[in-house]
């Protein structure tokens, strides 16, 4: 048995209690529901052996025990395991678990690399104790699996490594680490407020974790960010226990420092000025990928107009105004006012870009009551996807092409379905493995006026 699997019995002991039998589901009969049970007791801490049949939306297993779903952490499909409820009360159609004992391992199991000796590591690395070809494989799982729930979309698709990544380490240029009372840089477990001290974190670039932020003394600071940008020196945003407190770094306040970030696109090259708080692709290979593949489905003409919404500092508008033109135009929407500001800053004289700080559904809304017609749209929003209403304004302006990149598989597949009501149906289906060692995956999809 793994010094992972030990570390597991051991986070079993300290939090489990007794063990008990699950008895959820039990009483629950065919074909008719239970009555709400007000007082169901919580199955926090019961064990149970089982299956684990699949992969669901978040990374989780899915197994069943007398047939009420759980959902386990820290598993591989195929395995038996031993599994610990962290969340859920008797009767509830499913439950949380996390895996504390492997019974039957999977061949594509290995040993975690984070020193964090606690299950899973930090509780940002859920994929760790999977190879990596098991890892993409298993978000394609996902990604289909939204596909065709919500979307009603049967079809295969690939999870592709950005290029460059050979093992999945060493890629992520930003890591906010949690500050233990003694000071000490380090991240916390899940579901837990403990920090734990870290001497390394295998995933966070050498320029993030050799600034020496792992080593250094961050008394009466609660956090401290590191943004280790493709150009110039990493930047450290230390995030003070009060509010009130100012950290100034070389004579800035921390927080409000910027950085630089290169494309080396095919499709445009160049840099762009990001705050250190900002969004920007934590995977150093990604927004160049990105650019290359938006660019490939949409084709951009010249004299096109283009719509980028959520936009950030314009990572696709930036290349797509120089794909349309000068006698294109591209709106890019952000509802971050810094980033737009940097974007504006990048183009003073980029007469067909118009940069609008504001909420894109609020945005949109005049377009469309206007009339207005776009050829092309880059729709890249937060996890929770871009919503009905956006998905709708964006149909009433007829563009040719849609790319959706997409960083929640169901919200995407949510959207796609929304987009089959107004007219859109799903052309191409790419998924990038951009954050290797953890559930999440980046889908870019295109969408085109039904036929
Ligand atoms: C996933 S990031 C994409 C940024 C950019 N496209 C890129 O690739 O660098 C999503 C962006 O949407 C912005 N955002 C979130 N909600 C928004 C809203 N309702 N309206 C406008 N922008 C929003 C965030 O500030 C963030 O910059």
């Amino acid at each position: 048995m793994s010094d992972g699997h030990d570390a597991r019995r051991d986070g079993r002991g300290r939090s489990g209690g007794p063990r008990r039998e699950r008895s959820a589901g039990g009483d629950r009969r065919r074909g008719r529901e239970r009555p709400p049970a007000p007082n169901k007791e919580s199955l926090v801490g019961a064990e149970a052996e089982l299956d684990l049949t699949d992969i669901a939306h978040g990374g989780r297993c899915v197994g069943r025990v007398e047939g009420q779903v759980v959902f386990v952490r820290h598993g591989i499909p195929g395995e038996r395991v031993r599994a610990v409820v962290t969340k859920g009360r008797e009767g509830d159609r499913f439950v949380f678990a996390d895996a504390v004992e492997v019974l039957t391992p999977s061949e594509d199991r290995v040993e975690p690399r984070c020193p964090v000796a606690v299950p899973g590591g930090c509780g940002g690395c859920d994929f760790q104790h999977v190879t990596l070809p098991r890892q993409r494989h298993l978000k394609a799982q996902v990604v289909r699996t939204q596909l065709s729930r919500l979307a009603k979309i049967d079809r295969d698709l690939e999870v592709r490594p950005v290029p460059g990544d050979t093992d999945g380490l060493r890629w992520r240029t930003r890591v906010e680490f949690a500050v233990d009372e003694a000071g000490r840089a380090g991240l916390r477990p899940q579901r837990s407020h403990d920090v734990i001290p870290l001497a390394d974190c295998p995933i966070a670039t050498e320029g993030v974790v050799g600034t020496g932020v792992l080593d250094a003394d961050w008394s009466g600071m609660r956090a401290v960010d590191v943004v280790a940008p493709s150009v110039g020196e990493p930047t450290l945003v230390p995030i003070p226990v009060e509010d009130d407190v100012v950290v100034e770094i070389d004579g800035v306040e921390a927080g409000e420092q910027c950085v630089v970030e290169h494309v080396d696109a095919a499709a445009w090259q160049g840099d762009f000025e990001v705050h250190a708080r900002g969004f920007w692709q934590v995977h150093p290979g990604a927004a160049a990928t990105f650019v290359d593949h938006v660019l490939g489905l949409l084709r951009p003409e010249p004299g096109e107009r283009a719509l980028d919404l959520y936009a950030g500092v314009g990572l696709f508008a930036r290349a797509i105004v120089d794909a349309v033109g000068p006698d294109g135009a591209v709106l890019a929407i952000e509802g971050d006012e810094r980033a737009c500001v940097s974007l504006a800053a990048l183009t003073p004289d980029v007469e067909q870009l118009e940069v609008r700080h504001g909420d894109v559904a609020r945005e949109l809304a005049p377009l469309v009551e206007g009339g207005d017609e776009v050829d092309l749209v880059v729709l890249d929003p937060p996890r929770t996807g871009a919503g009905a209403d956006v998905v709708q304004a964006l149909a009433a302006l007829h563009p040719r092409a849609i790319a959706y990149v997409a960083c929640d598989p169901a919200a995407l597949a949510r959207d796609i379905a929304t987009a089959a009501g107004h007219g859109y149906e799903l052309a191409d289906v790419v998924a990038f493995d951009a954050f290797p060692m953890t559930h999440h995956v980046e889908t870019i999809a295109l969408l085109v006026p039904s036929a």
